[in-house]
């Protein structure tokens, strides 16, 4: 397989930054890279799926798709409605269990542990969907959703919780001072920023992006593929992204997938 290829910011028309609550977007702050997390293409896949299926009933909505994402790279998902890929989403980060097939994270098959033995590999891969208000709680301040996985994995305590927070924001390009307010206070693009900021707690390896720029004004999806990359370079991260945007897709991706009714092709 080869390295992937460094994809370059994306520019459009309208400001990307202006939607953070921050002067400027200030350069991500990327902790040390640890060798798990290093940008370079490893011998062996940070993530394997093969011969997955997933079925509703008697609709096989998954029918025995394989692939592989290394470190630092992003695979892009496309293919029309129905076809499959936020059940494929579903089954890696096993939200809905496979009727068959692996799914192996640093050679670990998920759908072989038990949701307990999944408990610490969560924080390892995590999910980014296409609705931002949907997925943060209407009645928190951002702050403490951004905090919740810190503290549901035993990773908080005063001062270093509060800071680790702030930091989050920063790195998502949004003023700390935001994360006092709730979602319905913040635009789509910030929350989107909040949602990422969260999903990135816990220091994951892998990112699953369903959609996550389908909601937005097309003059702030530029800025979430833009924040993507620089937390790519910074943090090493490894991403499947999955869009019905092409344009995004190519920009981001090393490589594209297409699904059709359930299986990968082309
Ligand atoms: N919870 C469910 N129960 C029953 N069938 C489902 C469920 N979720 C998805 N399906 C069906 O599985 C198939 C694949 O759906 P899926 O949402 O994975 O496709 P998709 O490619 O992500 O679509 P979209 O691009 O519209 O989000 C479709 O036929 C869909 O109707």
């Amino acid at each position: 397989m080869n390295p992937p290829v460094p994809a370059q910011p994306l520019t459009v028309a309208g400001s990307p930054g202006s939607d953070t609550g921050s002067p400027a977007r200030p350069a991500p702050i990327g902790k040390p890279l640890a060798p798990a997390h290093a940008a370079s293409a490893a011998p062996q896949p940070l993530l394997s799926v093969r011969d997955l299926v997933v079925r509703y009933g008697s609709t096989t909505a998954v029918d025995g798709v394989s692939f592989d994402i290394h470190a630092g790279e992003t695979v892009g998902l496309v293919g029309p409605s129905g076809c499959g890929k936020s059940s494929t989403a579903a089954a890696i980060l096993q939200l809905r269990r496979p009727h068959s097939g692996e799914v192996r994270f640093d050679d670990v098959d998920l759908t072989a542990l038990s949701e307990r033995q999944l408990r610490p590999i969560r924080p390892r891969l995590q999910p980014v969907f296409q609705d931002p208000y949907g997925s943060l709680s209407p009645r928190r301040r951002i702050q403490d959703q951004i905090a919740e996985p810190l503290r549901l994995h035993g990773r908080w305590s005063h001062p270093a919780g509060p800071r680790r927070v702030a930091e989050l924001l920063d790195m998502t390009g949004l003023n700390p001072a935001l994360g006092s307010r709730f979602p319905h206070e913040l635009s789509g693009g910030q929350c989107q920023r909040a949602g990422i900021a969260r999903a990135l707690a816990n220091t994951p390896q892998l990112l699953i992006l369903d959609e996550p720029i389908s909601a937005l004004d097309a003059s702030l999806r530029a800025g979430i593929l833009n924040l993507l990359l620089d937390l790519q370079d910074s943090l090493g991260l490894s991403y499947l992204f999955i869009s019905h945007d092409l344009t995004a897709v190519r920009h981001l991706s090393n490589r594209t997938l297409t699904m059709h009714d359930g299986r990968i092709g082309g």
